[in-house]
């Protein structure tokens, strides 16, 4: 009786019924894609398979830092690589380049130095300055480069002080707070080389070739905009530090026309009130001098321990009518305390997208006004893994999102200090762990146009870069079946992707 043929029917409609609910609905595919779809569907299928029979190979099931180099040599992750991605909407710049490059260009560069503060943090940096690195002593880094006695002589040791990877997580960072703590030494190790004018020029210009070779063709990021110093000690004003950042942008859209360059959300700190209060105030000036280029404002920092936006509600009352803001919210695993409220008031507040948005499920109101004003959330599977709200990324929230198609981007957030480097990694995890295992290209193509849908570019730059992303996104349909087109796909497997 169970197995009739109404009962199959009507299991087999909930199946297609909650397939057509998930993110990716309403993407046509041509025939080309419905090819790429099943070289792409035989890569995921293997990669789940061999997950499946041994779980110590499970990729979407492990930490980062245990699956990483299993991601790479597999196929999902050449595949993604090559795929335009579209844009990334949420990186935060000091934290964006990949550790290996900076030791081996940063610092390389004369005039390096390193110091150790009485809580055994590492600061690299090109001036002394005491008072604000809390050292004693600093040593040249060539010096020490010389004479292995020394810390930094070796520059796997050296790269492990910017960047958190490990190869038990658990162990190290049994806690939150401990991941916190160390996340947030990184950026002291790392903020005097970042402020550095001759490394800032370097650093922001690799970090769009990293976008643009991981093929993200535009970003919003997130900064404070630091102020920088030059060789002689001298410093600069965060106006300055705008007019740089501008600079190196426009130089780089001109060596590569179809990247269309980088907006900056300018970011406040949680860690206290007087912080919070003139982060608002520089970024009244610099949104004033810099309308189309500073476009948003944002407060970052870990938000159980942080100020609230709610215990900032009269700060925030200043700012500027033109400003767009996208608020961190939700990056928590609390949920009803007083604490954890700034979901709710990023929503009152009228913010464009949301940081995280991690504890939106458990919250129905906020998630049906998400749904209905379309305010998108950026999640960054690596990030929420690493920085320990889920250790499996099959239970991360975003699962339940893409299966109700709730506006969402993937983004990267911190990739630098992790060893992810562009968008690919995290865009692995997302097709591999938050989606269905019968999601595919459709959904990989419907993640890559919303992030520029629910970007604040222009509705011209749009369309320019929907212009560029239809024809590089031909490109690579073409270019991956000239070089996988041949391994046959099975011809007569049937593939959840193909329904309409
Ligand atoms: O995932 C995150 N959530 C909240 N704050 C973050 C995250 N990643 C980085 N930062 C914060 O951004 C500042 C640099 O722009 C850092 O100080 C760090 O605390």
């Amino acid at each position: 009786m169970t197995k009739s043929a109404a009962y199959k029917k009507e299991r087999q409609k909930i199946l297609d019924d909650e397939e057509r609910m998930r993110t990716g609905k309403g993407f046509q595919f041509s025939a080309k894609e419905t090819d790429v779809n099943k070289i792409f569907m035989d890569f995921k299928e293997k990669e789940l398979t061999r997950g499946y029979r041994h779980e110590d190979q499970n990729t979407a099931a492990l930490h980062f830092f245990k699956a990483k180099s299993m991601i790479e040599k597999g196929d999902v992750f050449p595949f993604l690589k090559l795929m335009p991605k579209g844009a990334l909407l949420h990186m935060h710049d000091v934290a964006s380049v990949s550790s290996k490059w900076i030791i081996n260009n940063l610092t390389y560069m004369p005039g390096m130095l390193r110091c150790r503060t009485p809580a055994k943090l590492n600061i690299l940096t090109f001036r002394k300055m005491k008072e604000k690195h809390d050292c004693k002593f600093y040593y040249k880094v060539s010096d020490e480069r010389e004479d292995d006695w020394f810390y930094s002589t070796n520059d796997d040791d050296l790269e492990k002080s910017i960047n958190l990877r490990t190869a038990y997580p658990e162990m190290v960072y049994p806690t939150i707070g401990d991941v916190w703590n160390r996340f947030q030494g990184i950026f002291s190790t790392m903020d005097d080389v970042f402020a550095y004018l001759p490394a800032f020029r370097r650093y922001i210009w690799q970090m769009l070739t990293e976008l643009y070779l991981d093929n993200v063709m535009y970003a919003e990021i997130r900064s404070s905009l630091k102020q920088l110093y030059d060789e002689k000690g001298k410093t600069y004003p965060k106006e300055f530090t705008a007019r740089e950042y501008i600079d190196i942008n426009k130089k780089f859209v001109k060596k590569y026309p179809d990247f269309l360059g980088v907006k900056i959300i300018f970011c406040g700190h949680r860690r206290s009130f007087e912080k919070i209060r003139k982060s608002i105030q520089e970024f009244k000036q610099l949104h004033k001098d810099f309308p189309d280029f500073i476009i948003g404002f944002d407060i970052v920092g870990q938000e159980d321990p942080g100020k609230t936006l709610y215990s900032v509600l009269d700060y925030l009352e200043d700012l500027p009518k033109t400003a767009k803001l996208f608020f961190h919210g939700g990056e928590t695993n609390w949920s009803g305390g007083t604490r954890e409220t700034n979901l709710l008031d990023a929503i009152l507040l009228k913010t464009t997208r949301i940081g995280h948005g991690y504890a939106l499920a458990k919250h129905p109101i906020l998630l049906e006004k998400v749904i209905n004003n379309t305010i998108a959330l950026e999640v960054s599977p690596i990030s929420n893994q690493v920085l320990n709200l889920v250790w499996d990324l099959r239970n991360h929230p975003a699962a339940i999102y893409l299966s109700q198609n709730i506006p969402m981007s993937i983004t990267s957030d911190d990739p630098g200090f992790w060893g992810a480097k562009g968008l690919s990694y995290d865009f692995y995890y997302a097709i591999m762990s938050l989606a269905p295992n019968n999601a595919g290209l459709r959904l990989l193509k419907a993640l890559v146009w919303h992030s520029i849908d629910y970007s604040i570019l222009t509705s011209g730059e749009k369309q320019r870069g929907l212009d560029i992303l239809d024809r590089r996104w031909n490109n690579f349909l073409t270019e991956a079946i000239k070089k996988w087109g041949k391994k046959k796909p099975n011809k007569n497997k049937q593939y959840g992707e193909d329904l309409n």
